[in-house]
């Protein structure tokens, strides 16, 4: 079985509720309409009732929930504890109403604060700063975590790298410029994420134009810090840097630029030195190499919320889906 058709059989087996606010776009019906029907979570669909069942009038949305911000009896509540939980920061009962009513990411985000989802996948047509802001403002970071941070699942087929070409790409959603420490726990928590979708032992390279020393620059140091760092975090796992992708992944080449490392050339768990670097890598693998892609899904957060790329097509958001639903197993 491949890796998504693994993650919808888990997804089955605790079946959770998930919250799709962009009703307003086609494919979150077409989505929609494969998860109802394969059954791998139950949905709630936020936005204006004329409007959902104007754009979903062709698709089979049986057992699907619709919740509706400006009829729900459940709104007042969450405009009372959004108030409570952004009055520091000067939100008032106007601004928290203004939000709730008209931003549906917003009412997703607190319909898992409150309780009432599981979790909630947006982005498809949505920025992923408009999608993660009011995730990382309103449900925060999980205890013992200081940092949220996003990563891709690449799928690449017909591949023997990674595992059997499945690989996590972090961080290349959310954190723009990590220094050392950040990339350091990127790394950990990427590791996490890779043991908890795939089943599989991670195996981390903490990528660089560099591989052990060939080249010098404040970038490589700050790649070189942060394997430093990371290593102390989790001294157990199999990590490893400052790698070039080659020597991460490819054995021989791995053999030869890293002898020794016991990452080298068999790394499943490929850590970006900055956004740059990770957006636009996913996106090579993604559109060159034909590789499944899916996220960015986020780690380090009190609730399992995912963003999508503007770019993703219906199945890339049924598979979005799935691996929710298995975040929100715990
Ligand atoms: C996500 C993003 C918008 C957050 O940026 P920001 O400028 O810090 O936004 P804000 O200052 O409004 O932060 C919102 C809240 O999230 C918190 N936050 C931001 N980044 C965080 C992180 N990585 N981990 C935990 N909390 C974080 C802030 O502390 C703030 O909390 P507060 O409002 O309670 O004080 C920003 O990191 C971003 O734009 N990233 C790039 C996204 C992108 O375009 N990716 C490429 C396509 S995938
Ligand atoms: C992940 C990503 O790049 O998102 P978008 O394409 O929406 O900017």
């Amino acid at each position: 079985m491949g890796f998504i058709d693994e993650i919808k059989a888990r997804a089955k087996s605790d079946i959770k509720t998930i919250v799709l606010p962009e009703t307003e776009d086609e494919r979150t019906y077409k989505a929609a309409e494969a998860v109802l029907k394969e059954g791998t979570a139950k949905l709630i669909l936020v936005g204006s009732k004329e409007e959902i069942e104007k754009m979903g009038a062709g698709y089979d949305l049986t057992g699907a929930t619709i919740v509706d911000p400006a009829d729900s009896d459940k709104t007042e509540s969450y405009i009372a504890k959004l108030v409570e939980l952004r009055q520091k920061k000067g939100m008032t009962e106007e601004q928290a109403k203004e939000l709730l009513l008209n931003n549906y990411l917003y009412y997703g985000v607190m319909m898992v604060k409150m309780g009432d989802a599981d979790g909630m996948v947006s982005g498809a047509c949505h920025s992923t700063a408009d999608t993660l802001r009011p995730c990382l403002q309103i449900l925060k970071t999980k205890p013992g975590t200081k940092l949220v941070s996003a990563f891709f699942v690449m799928v690449v087929p017909n591949c023997d790298m990674g595992a059997d070409g499945t690989f996590i790409f972090g961080d290349s959603g959310l954190e723009q410029n990590p220094d050392p420490e950040k990339l350091a726990n990127i790394a950990v928590s990427s590791a996490e994420s890779f043991r908890i979708l795939t089943g599989k032992e991670p195996i981390v390279a903490m990528l660089s134009h560099s591989t052990k020393g060939s080249a010098k620059h404040a970038d490589v140091d700050k790649v070189v810090e942060a394997t430093r760092i990371a290593k102390e975090l989790a001294p157990e796992l199999k990590l490893d840097g400052e790698l070039q992708l080659d020597a991460a992944i490819v054995p021989s080449v791995g053999e030869s630029k890293a002898p020794g490392s016991p990452v080298a050339g068999h790394a499943n768990v490929l850590i970006f030195p900055d956004l740059d670097a990770g957006n636009i890598g996913y996106k090579l693998a993604q559109r060159l190499a034909k590789a499944e892609a899916y996220g960015p899904l986020t780690q380090g957060i009190a609730a399992p919320v995912n963003d999508l790329s503007r770019g993703c097509s219906a199945e890339d958001i049924e598979g979005v889906i799935a691996i929710t639903a298995v975040q929100a197993q715990g």
